[in-house]
């Protein structure tokens, strides 16, 4: 059976030698873990090959050889097919092994490999990654990790090799909700997708301020928007006049203009702060243009 300690002592299978998942299986052979490697295209296999990992011919051996099997692979297709199909992950697992899933998948695809992976007696960890190739070298991954709690425990000294920060967010699905929401860009829908799909906004924002995708006006602003608090420091009249008429923008919008280069987004974010000004909240942060998006989600709701 598997046992919770502060240190991983069992045999690990990693599945997928792509751009992140190379750099990640390196990370665990460096550190001195017992690793077993499979890719599609096998020569991915030779370079861990020669520093130390030990190779198995399908997903199906490394996870019948493997305590727990890490899978990096490109999309749902893929990570259904490496789990599923034929000599799949899957059918090399049972009773006391776990299957730690750190693709980028959507939720049903989550589920779904969960399911099969429990049908056999075995415990499932979706556990996608915030980062990108540098941050896998560098082992500075953000987990976003959910489902099994004692797997998560379990390879919690794993995650720490290769990452810097991991979150442990319940059911199955929401490491995979969390990666999708962390992606979209513009933050203030963050904010209120996250709250939506049932997700704590407050860990989002604590997520993003630590990727690549962090700004410090987002890491000041959100605690303060999760909480519908928007305390003055830059007032949104002034956003909203800059957006409409200050230099910065309208150059920027000529400039666009002139190249035929469309800026929707700078419209859209214009046309927000109008309707935010209508509600009274001209006197309010900047920040506080989120309070328009809210009643446009209960416009279409
Ligand atoms: N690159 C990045 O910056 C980041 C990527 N991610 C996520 O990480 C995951 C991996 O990305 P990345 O490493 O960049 O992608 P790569 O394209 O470099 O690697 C993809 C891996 O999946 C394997 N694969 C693809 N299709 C199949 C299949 N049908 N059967 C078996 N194996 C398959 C590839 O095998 P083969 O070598 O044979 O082609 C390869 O090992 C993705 O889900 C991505 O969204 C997350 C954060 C950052
Ligand atoms: O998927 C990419 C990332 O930066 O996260």
């Amino acid at each position: 059976m598997l046992n919770v300690t502060d240190k991983f002592s069992g045999r690990v299978g990693f599945l997928g030698l792509g751009i992140m998942g190379s750099p990640m299986a390196l990370n665990l052979i460096k550190a001195g873990c017992d690793v077993i490697v499979w890719n599609r295209t096998k020569s991915k296999c030779d370079p861990l090959i020669s520093l130390g990992a030990k190779y198995s011919s399908s997903p199906e051996e490394v996870a019948a050889n493997c305590d727990v099997t890490f899978a990096m692979l490109t999309d749902p297709e893929s990570a259904i097919d490496v789990a599923c199909g034929k000599n799949g992950a899957v059918s090399g697992m049972g009773p006391g092994k776990g299957y730690v899933d750190v693709s980028t998948v959507d939720v049903a695809t989550s589920k779904l490999i969960n399911e099969h992976i429990k049908a056999r007696g075995a415990l499932f960890l979706e556990a996608p990654v915030s980062g990108s190739k540098k941050l896998a070298e560098d082992g500075q991954l953000i987990f976003l990790t959910a489902d099994d709690r004692s797997l998560y425990e379990l390879v919690s000294p794993l995650l720490d090799i290769l990452g810097k920060s991991r979150f442990y967010l319940g059911k199955v699905g929401n490491g995979a909700a969390m990666k999708l929401v962390v992606n979209m860009i513009m933050g203030r829908l963050r904010i209120l997708l996250s709250k939506k799909v049932g997700l704590d906004p407050s860990i989002l924002v604590e997520v993003v301020s630590q990727g690549a995708i962090s700004a410090p006006m987002y890491s000041l602003k959100g605690p303060s928007m999760v909480k519908s608090q928007y305390p003055t420091a830059f007032p949104l009249k002034h956003q909203q006049k800059k957006l409409m008429l200050t230099q910065d923008l309208r150059l920027a919008l000529g400039l666009a203009e002139s190249v035929s280069q469309s800026t929707p987004i700078a419209a859209a974010a214009n046309e927000l702060y109008k309707v935010a000004k209508s509600y009274g909240l001209s006197d309010e942060d900047f920040s506080a243009v989120i309070e328009a998006l809210k009643a446009k989600s209960q416009d279409t709701a």
